[in-house]
């Protein structure tokens, strides 16, 4: 059993669903003239910076459906909005967080490594889940979910020394032996550049009107199992991270899970609207046991080593206590 599980608190911003890939679990992703489709404007994002603020949250989490640049009604859209690039717009999303009080965790899918440049001074860590290493039907209408394209985007965040959350989707096609091999991709990669602080264990989530809605989802002894294998692979200074609204996570603690992921008392979670977020009280009766602790979206070992610029700097020291975890409220 571990000494103690941690969470974060976060404002969830899905600033844009317009998507170049076609993932077959997705509902996150819509068409460019589906009625829901949306890029969310600094006007509409501003309040729920504010609300998360208050909240006392710490993590300002945006995500993007991937290159949405090379949907042409979408480029347009962010032209008329005064932006010639998705990443300027991110820049700016960001500060505006910072400004607020809110630490930026971006995941946009792919980037390259200019893009990377340009956000690692505004964001505390980002994100890429690798999903799998293997080649899957699910993603056969997904350029960017290419196993090596993920690994090499993984591998530059590395080497510029972005603190990084990553992790495998299971239940979507992969056979134990994949598992394992994307446990071990994501073990080697951290050996070499020391910057993967999380490494989510995401159960896939069936979704009506998707090309899975019928595909089973992994059982509660595949996920026992599959989360039992991340913390043999793993290194032990990285932490292995199960969603509490997915699935109950008391049982998979025992078997190696240490954090909760990000959860949000303002905002739902986009990517699995069906699935509410468990309140802090919710948290500790799932743990039971076990103390639970509010962490950042940076982990203290990365602000320990200084793995932020100094835009950050100020906002990370009120918000932290002596051992890098969230400072209780005065
Ligand atoms: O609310 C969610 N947060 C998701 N998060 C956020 C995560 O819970 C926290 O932002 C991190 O733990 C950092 O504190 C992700 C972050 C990533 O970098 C990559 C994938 C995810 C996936 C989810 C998700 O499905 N739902
Ligand atoms: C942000 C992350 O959300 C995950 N994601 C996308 N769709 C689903 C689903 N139906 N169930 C669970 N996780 C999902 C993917 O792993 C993506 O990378
Ligand atoms: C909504 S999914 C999260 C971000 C990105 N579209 C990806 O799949 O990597
Ligand atoms: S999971 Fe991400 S990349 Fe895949 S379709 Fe959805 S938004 Fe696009």
């Amino acid at each position: 059993m571990p000494e103690f599980v941690t969470f974060s608190r976060n404002v969830f911003i899905p600033v844009t669903n317009i998507c170049r890939n076609r993932c077959g679990y997705c509902t996150f992703r819509r068409d460019p003239d589906h009625p829901e489709a949306r890029l969310m404007s600094v006007e509409e994002i501003i309040p729920i910076l504010k609300n998360g603020k208050e909240a006392g949250c710490t993590e300002a989490l945006f995500v993007f459906g991937e290159y949405t640049e090379e949907v042409p009604e979408y480029r347009e859209k962010l032209k008329k909005m005064g932006y010639s690039s998705t990443i300027e717009y991110v820049t700016e999303l960001c500060e505006l967080a910072i400004e607020i009080g809110l630490l930026p965790h971006t995941n946009a899918g792919i980037l390259n490594r200019r893009e990377l440049e340009m956000l690692k001074p505004l964001n505390v860590s980002m994100g890429l889940m690798l999903e799998t290493t293997a080649e899957l039907k699910a993603h056969c209408e997904s350029p960017g979910k290419a196993p090596s394209k993920r690994i090499e985007m993984i591998r530059t965040a590395g080497e510029l020394r972005i603190p990084f959350t990553t992790g495998i989707l299971v239940g979507i096609g992969e056979s134990i032996e994949d598992r394992k091999h994307s446990l071990e991709t994501i073990a080697s990669i951290h050996k070499e550049f020391g910057h993967i602080q999380e490494v989510i264990i995401q159960n896939f989530m069936p979704k009506p009107d998707t090309p899975m809605a019928d595909h089973a989802p992994p059982t509660k002894e595949e996920m026992i199992q599959t989360v039992s294998l991340a913390r043999e692979i793993l290194p032990d200074d990285v932490a292995v991270q199960v969603a509490p609204n997915l699935i109950k996570p008391h049982i998979l603690i025992q078997y190696g899970a240490t954090d909760l992921g990000g959860i949000s008392p303002t905002t739902i979670d986009w990517i699995n609207p069906e699935a509410e977020w468990p309140s802090v009280v919710d948290l500790q009766q799932m743990t039971g046991e076990i103390p639970l602790k509010e962490r950042l979206p940076i982990y203290p070992q990365h602000i320990k080593e200084g793995w932020y610029s100094s835009n950050l700097s100020k906002l990370i020291e009120t918000l932290t206590d002596k051992n890098g975890f969230k400072r209780k409220q005065q």
